[in-house]
């Protein structure tokens, strides 16, 4: 691997290969195993869900990367160097969206991020400005109207706002997002997908989150990884995923007033039969492919079972 150069004069630090490399991750607290033998890897750009159920992981995982933990054992490469010895140049080229940014009451948000935002600009590079400018940002952000409220008085949307505002005042070009829109209302929660959406396609920044929610790691990711018991189940984008499970289209139809409900493997041939056999016979078809969380519960569910 690679490691990242960097010149005193500011030039951008280069990566040969993937953002995130991760080979044969482990990770035990005491006697209790919680990673056996993680692996996977992030290209630029890339958005990357975790998904799992609760204990299965993923804070841990994500600590280890952000280099806030040590792990057991493994191989793990972030932006070219080991997160256990990455230094100060290294971290200001990553974000990190922790849960919600409690400190600082008194400060208002303009303030705020214009004191972090200054631990930044030393870090600037000839392609990456930093920090970004925190009138752009907070258009970005949604938060212009809120520039002098205290964090203090923001309401929990506006908060958690805050803390994606303060995880990418350094134009990061890996982010981090524990579970980043809880307590965020619908329009929140789509205004905040466009943002990432918008920092993966402009500035092609890498993304690695944690969610609980199925829609946004459908709406947001290009690759999802299904963790369970300390192990990557499956990994794919939600089709995919949902194609690695048999038998998962549900075909429904009425013919003569009846209801029918038929689940088969192949529904493109399962419907040429039906019409064949009774034409048009048959009324409000509907062809219904399993949702991520079906996909999602039958694979965790497999693989606990088999455990
Ligand atoms: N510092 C620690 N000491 C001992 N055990 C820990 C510690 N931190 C986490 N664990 C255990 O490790 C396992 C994985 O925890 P982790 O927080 O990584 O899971 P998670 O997938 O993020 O869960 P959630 O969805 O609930 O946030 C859990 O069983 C947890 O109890």
């Amino acid at each position: 691997m690679t490691e990242a150069v960097m010149t005193s004069t500011g030039a951008d630090p280069t990566v040969a290969g993937p953002v995130i490399e991760v080979r044969d991750l482990r990770m035990r607290y005491g006697a209790k195993e919680v990673l056996d033998g993680i692996g996977f890897t992030a290209h630029p750009g890339e958005v990357i869900a975790l998904l799992g159920p609760n204990g299965a992981g993923k804070t841990t995982t994500i600590e280890i990367l952000e280099g806030f933990r040590r792990r057991s054992a493994g191989h793990v490469r972030v932006l070219g160097s080991d997160p256990e010895r990455g230094d100060e140049r290294w971290r200001a080229r990553l974000g990190v969206v922790l849960q919600s940014w409690r400190d600082h009451g008194k400060w208002q948000v303009r303030e705020l991020l214009e004191h972090i935002g200054g631990h930044y600009a030393p870090f600037a590079t000839d392609r990456i400005p930093r920090p970004w400018p925190v009138g752009e940002l907070l258009a970005a952000v949604g938060l212009t109207g809120a520039a002098r409220t205290r964090v203090s008085r923001l309401s929990g949307g506006q908060r958690r706002r805050l803390d994606v505002a303060i995880g990418i005042v350094g134009r990061p070009e890996l982010l981090f997002l524990d579970e980043p829109t809880v307590g965020f209302d619908p329009a929140a929660r789509r205004e905040f997908h466009d943002l990432i959406h918008e920092l993966t396609d402009m500035a092609d920044t890498t993304v690695l989150l944690t969610t609980h929610d199925l829609d946004e790691a459908e709406k947001l990711a290009d690759r999802i990884l299904i963790l369970t018991g300390g192990r990557i189940i499956a990994s794919g984008s939600a089709d995919e995923l949902s194609r690695q499970v048999a038998g998962e289209t549900e075909i429904r139809w009425t013919r003569d007033g009846q209801r029918f409900v038929h689940a088969t493997a192949d529904a493109t041939a399962y419907v040429h039969q039906l019409f064949r056999q009774h034409g048009t016979a048959i009324g409000d078809l509907e062809v219904r492919r399993s949702s991520l969380e079906d996909t999602y519960m039958k694979l965790v569910h497999e693989a606990e079972v088999t455990r």
